[in-house]
């Protein structure tokens, strides 16, 4: 374990996962600080939520090491790892829908949630808390399912595209959210499809191409940087060069200072979401990075 994984809410190391026993997520090593928001980025079919999954318990880990607070669970049965302290809010927006908002706040209450802090965060709810959920709307129905794995409470919470389908003006107020979980401590995963406003919201980013790590830094290295993205997603055109072998890069994910709480945080620039890479223009905010990148498929690490 490196010094920083130590201090670190969820380390990933070397992570491998598979789906219907083809291997998906290739030696993952990344990390999710407290009071931080890591996103997770790439493009549709990279792995994201198969390594979410996989860290969750739901998709069997081939190779490599999770571990929640220091400890390792990827031996542990999902509930037990929920108990642990790891939320997961997954990509399909579930509730009870004939149960009431509070009702299914209180089927997820844990020892230590707290309903109070979902209605405080959510004052959405609070007012709605004896509607059935299935009358409320998307936006309202998101609030229930992110209220959910709070009532658990996790000390780390993945969320895997919680903006999909919903309008952007409901998206901006989701994001306002997750900056407000991290500075309640928690470490945030974020999988996002929308970029430009995850890499607002977010403090360390991680690129996955082809279910590999090609990119782990902070946020603002990426920020604005449409070309760079789209580097990344899809690799470098036939004829130029590809992005920087891991090997030679000097910080790899793993040796990378924790993130640094709040460095976007609460500054949500009103960019509208834009599909995936967005990236506002612009938007580059200084960051002497410690960023790598690397190189993932064909001419990539192993
Ligand atoms: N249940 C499954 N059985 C078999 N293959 C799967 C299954 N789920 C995902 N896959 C495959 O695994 C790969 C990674 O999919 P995954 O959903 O993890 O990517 P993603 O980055 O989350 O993409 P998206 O943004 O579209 O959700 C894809 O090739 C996908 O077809």
């Amino acid at each position: 374990m490196t010094a920083s994984a130590a201090g670190a809410a969820l380390a990933l190391e070397d992570v491998g996962v598979d789906r219907a026993e083809v291997p998906v997520v290739h030696g993952v090593t990344l990390e999710a600080a407290p009071g931080a928001v890591t996103v997770i980025l790439g493009a549709n079919g990279a792995g994201k939520t198969t390594l979410m999954d996989g860290v969750a318990g739901l998709a069997p880990l081939r190779t490599g090491r999770v571990r929640l607070g220091g400890a390792a669970v990827e031996k542990l049965p999902p509930y037990r790892r929920a108990r642990a302290g790891l939320g997961y809010v997954e990509q399909a927006r579930t509730t009870f829908r004939t149960l009431t908002v509070e009702q299914n706040l209180l089927v997820a209450e844990a020892d230590g949630g707290d309903l109070g802090t979902v209605y405080r965060l959510f004052p959405e709810l609070d007012r709605r808390r004896g509607v059935q959920a299935g009358h409320l709307s998307g936006g309202e129905q998101q609030m229930v399912v992110l209220g959910r794995a709070l009532v658990g409470a996790p000390s780390v919470i993945m969320i895997d595209e919680m903006s999909l389908g919903l309008a952007p003006l409901v998206v901006r107020r989701l994001m306002t959210t997750v900056g407000e979980l991290a500075s309640m401590g928690i470490a945030v995963v974020l999988i996002e499809q929308f970029a430009n406003l995850a890499l607002d919201v977010g403090d360390r980013a991680y690129v996955l191409r082809k279910g590999r790590v090609v990119f782990g830094g902070p946020c603002a290295d990426l920020r604005g940087d449409e070309a760079r993205l789209h580097r990344l997603y899809f690799g470098a055109p036939p004829g130029q060069d590809a992005e920087p072998d891991p090997a030679t890069a000097h910080n790899a994910p793993g040796n990378a200072p924790g993130n640094a709480p709040g460095s976007a945080r609460g500054n949500a620039r009103g960019v509208a979401p834009g599909g995936a890479p967005g990236g506002a223009p612009g938007g580059a905010r200084g960051g002497a990075g410690d960023g790598m990148e690397r190189a993932a498929g064909e001419g990539g690490p192993r």
